[in-house]
Formats: C-alpha cells, sequence, structure tokens
C-alpha cells in the first residue's frame, strides 16, 4: 500500500486527488496539508512541519509559498515528491531541480499524457518552421486560476527553444510596443474565464500558411491520474529528477514484460 501526503488537499485539485485515489486499492492518503485544515477521513496540517504520519510519496497541488518548507520536509524525511504546483520564479524553479540530487522528485507543469505528445510535436514543428514562421502560445484558463502564464504554456516555450538553434525571446505583453513583430520571439497569451480547465495552442503563422498545434483538457481528471500514476511509480525511486517521460518508458516496458 502506498502512503501519501497530499499537499494543497483542500483545493480542486486536491478533491480530484482524493477521488482518483478512492478509486484504487493500492493507495491511501495518511495526511493533508492546506491553508484550509476542515476534517475529513485523514488529519489536515496547516503547516507541513506538523505532519506526524509517515508518507512514501507526496503528492503536492498547493502554491509557490509552500515550497520552501516543502523541499526541507522532503529532503529531512527522504519522502518522494510529485511537484504539480504551478507559478514558480526561476529560483524556485532552480530549487526543486537542485533538491533532487537528494530526494526522487517528479516535476512537471502538466500531468496529462496528451500535452506530452504535443511538447514533442511542437519541438518537431519548431525545427523545422524555425525562423521562417512566428511563433504563438495561447493558453485558457478558469477564472480561479492565480498564475499566468500557465506553467504549461512556459513548459512549451522552453521545449521549443530547446529545438531551436537560438533560443528565441518569450514576449508577455505587446501593449506597449510600436513596431513590427520579429520573427525570434514566442508571443505568450494567458485568457482566464469561466470553468475553461485548460487549454494550450501553439499557432506557427507563416506567409499565407499556418499550422496549430492544440491541446484541450476537458476534465481535472486527466491530472488527477496523471499524478497518482506518477505517485505510484516514484515512491521508492532513488534520488533524482524525473519526468513524464520516465513514467511512460516505465509503463511500456511494464506491458512488455507483462
Ligand atoms: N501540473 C499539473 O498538471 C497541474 C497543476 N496545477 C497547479 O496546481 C496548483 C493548485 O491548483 P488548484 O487545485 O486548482 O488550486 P486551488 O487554489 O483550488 O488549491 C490550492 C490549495 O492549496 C492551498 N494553499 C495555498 N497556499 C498554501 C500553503 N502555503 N500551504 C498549504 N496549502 C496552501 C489553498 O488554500 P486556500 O484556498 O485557502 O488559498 C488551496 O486549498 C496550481 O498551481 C495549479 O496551476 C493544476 C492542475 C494541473
Ligand atoms: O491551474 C490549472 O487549472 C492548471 N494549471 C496547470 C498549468 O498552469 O499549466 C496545468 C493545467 O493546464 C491546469
Amino acid at each position: 500500500m502506498t502512503r501519501i501526503l497530499l499537499c494543497g488537499a483542500n483545493g480542486k485539485m486536491g478533491h480530484v486527488i482524493r477521488s482518483c485515489v478512492s478509486q484504487r486499492d493500492d493507495m491511501e492518503i495518511v495526511a493533508g496539508v492546506d491553508l484550509n485544515t476542515a476534517g475529513t477521513e485523514f488529519p489536515i496540517y496547516a503547516s507541513i512541519d506538523e505532519v506526524t504520519e509517515t508518507a512514501d510519496v507526496i503528492i503536492d497541488f498547493s502554491n509557490p509559498a509552500l515550497l520552501d518548507s516543502l523541499l526541507a520536509y522532503a529532503k529531512r524525511t527522504h519522502t518522494p515528491l510529485v511537484a504539480a504546483t504551478t507559478g514558480y520564479s526561476a529560483e524556485q524553479t532552480a530549487a526543486i531541480k537542485a533538491a533532487s540530487n537528494d530526494v526522487a522528485v517528479f516535476f512537471t507543469f502538466n500531468m496529462s499524457l496528451g500535452v506530452n505528445l504535443l511538447q514533442s510535436l511542437a519541438k518537431q514543428a519548431a525545427r523545422v518552421l524555425g525562423g521562417q514562421f512566428d511563433i504563438e502560445i495561447i493558453e485558457k484558463h478558469h477564472n480561479q486560476k492565480v498564475d499566468a502564464p500557465s506553467g504549461t504554456a512556459i513548459m512549451l516555450a522552453e521545449s521549443i527553444n530547446e529545438a531551436l538553434n537560438t533560443p528565441y525571446e518569450l514576449v508577455y505583453d505587446r501593449h506597449a510596443r510600436r513596431e513590427k513583430r520579429p520573427v525570434n520571439e514566442i508571443g505568450m497569451h494567458a485568457v482566464r474565464g469561466g470553468t475553461i480547465v485548460g487549454e494550450h495552442e501553439i499557432l506557427f503563422a507563416g506567409r499565407d500558411e499556418q499550422i496549430s498545434l492544440k491541446h484541450t483538457a476537458t476534465s481535472k481528471e486527466v491530472f488527477a491520474v496523471g499524478a497518482v500514476n506518477a505517485a505510484s511509480f516514484l515512491a521508492g525511486c532513488k534520488p533524482g529528477l524525473y519526468t513524464m517521460q520516465d513514467l511512460l518508458r516505465s509503463t511500456s516496458d511494464e506491458e512488455a514484460n507483462a
């Protein structure tokens, strides 16, 4: 039985993770961390330092404000961490990666299978079209989202830059500019409204032709299933930085050996 410590346990994703775990007989949530400690079937603490239960893995869908104590706890207790929160500064992202020297960390800004494929398709398109087509990333999310642009949009832009010979500049705001668009930039656009779960489109716009790559999530379950599978994979892993690619590889290895 894999024992989970769930950070952000009373948030939107926290509730979907709880429902997802309740449908599995190989996992249980032993404790939670959240600013809202309203009681449930397991104890929820306001601070991670108050947690007394031992867990095999942490799943974090909370807020960047928790990061320092979260990483300290994971390292101190040698508990692998599935890091799913977004909105980090560059320094915080570097701290997550550095923590993986001491403890297993699964880090991605998007737990869905489809976005993982979108990332490689975007890289492939950028290799062919870079320097000729303008690249714009448009993401759409619900009106409760606090960070912009989304972590996924940043992750997609970084993947595109890995594929290009010279990285493009990420441009977040053109409202004060009075100049034509140079080709070596990626325009980043965040739309917020209603209950949109999550949409990411990469537009490659060339002369008289356009290619659009797009992923739409229609429920938060796609993220929860990915995170719970990642937790099951990560529990017991040695220190290191793990991504969706590692999870997919382990799943296909298991299928091949079955
Ligand atoms: N990687 C992925 O695939 C996905 C990532 N996410 C990311 O996960 C995060 C959570 O999303 P969502 O569930 O929608 O957000 P919510 O705001 O609904 O949930 C976050 C929860 O964390 C709590 N919280 C805030 N600050 C702290 C803190 N310092 N310590 C402990 N708990 C805290 C919040 O409490 P309170 O409400 O009182 O502030 C809230 O209950 C976001 O960053 C989001 O972008 C979301 C979906 C998919
Ligand atoms: O806040 C959300 O809801 C989501 N956040 C993630 C992000 O910022 O990329 C992933 C997903 O699109 C949902």
